[in-house]
């Protein structure tokens, strides 16, 4: 059987959505690679699976796939993006859904064009050694962990693990040499995402991302939500800032009850039906 599939994206960090709330879909790590790969399948960062509620008072449940295949619990970009779709769906102005990290509530920042803005709120920053989780007790505001010249990043966990490296400039970063190391560097027992910031200003950072189980993408929602913590926890920020990623703005928001809000655009590109040419066989 061949699926229905949408092609949306958060500044520029995409992905595919499929619909399971009719029909279950459980696809193994290799199809999810397949249909991720961008030479010979659809192409995404992420590969999203809605599937019917499992709590009272949500719409679904998002299950969230890296383009390795692996799992993550959360994906900040593809909450709005899905926070968007169900509110489409239903006409309502506020939406509830489940991932692995939690409920999640999504509400419209306004009626711009394409979807326009979306926030979701992506629930507690997470702040314990244990809870990033990382391989031992340490200091989540100055991990020890170092390598090329980065160390000492804080540690936060958004429903998923990231390690905010705080830098002069973030353009001399090599992303792509140093990224895959801290991603499975031991001290991260679930792996780690792994950003570079600059504070541009107290209510400014410019940041790049590595994300765990997909390398390099142009934005990284939770990571953003990540940053903007450990800035505000560095003192280097106060707790609502603009983080600037290679593909756009979004607006975070560490409110004080622990959770992050984080607004920004959505963008439907386009839909399609899977080939079953991109299901491995057997
Ligand atoms: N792009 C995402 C994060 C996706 C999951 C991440 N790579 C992980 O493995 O934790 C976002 O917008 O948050």
């Amino acid at each position: 059987m061949t699926r229905e599939f949408l092609k949306m994206h958060g500044l520029g960090n995409d992905f595919v959505v499929i619909d399971a709330r009719q029909t279950p879909y459980t696809p193994a790590e290799a199809e999810v690679r397949a249909i991720s790969d961008r030479r010979t399948g659809v192409g995404c960062d992420q590969f999203i699976v809605l599937e019917p509620a499992q709590t009272a008072g949500t719409a679904a449940f998002m299950r969230i796939r890296n383009a390795d295949g692996s799992e993550a619990a959360a994906c900040g970009n593809a909450s709005r993006c899905v926070g968007w779709l169900l509110m489409e769906e239903s006409g309502a102005e506020r939406v509830a859904f489940e991932t692995r990290a939690g409920i999640l509530e999504s509400f419209r920042a306004d009626n711009g064009p394409n979807g326009g803005r979306v926030t979701v709120n992506m629930g507690p920053a997470r702040l314990d050694w244990a809870q990033i989780p990382l391989a031992g007790p340490d200091d989540t505001l100055r991990v020890d962990v170092a390598h090329g010249g980065f160390n000492g990043p804080v540690a936060v966990n958004m429903g998923n693990p990231h390690a905010v490296f705080f830098v002069d400039d973030v353009n001399a970063v090599p992303l792509a040499e140093v990224g895959p190391v801290f991603e499975h560097h031991p001290a991260f027992p679930e792996r780690t995402n792994v950003e570079f910031a600059q504070v541009l200003s107290p209510t400014q950072i410019r940041m790049r991302v590595w994300e765990r189980g997909a390398g390099i993408t142009s934005a990284c929602g939770s990571g953003a939500c990540a940053t903007a913590v450990a800035a505000a926890r560095r003192g280097l920020t106060g707790r609502k800032a603009d983080v600037i990623l290679d593909g756009g703005t979004l607006t975070i928001e560490w409110l004080e009850d622990g959770t992050v809000l984080m607004t920004g655009p959505i963008a439907l590109s386009f839909s399609g039906r899977l080939s079953p040419d991109l299901v491995p066989a057997g």
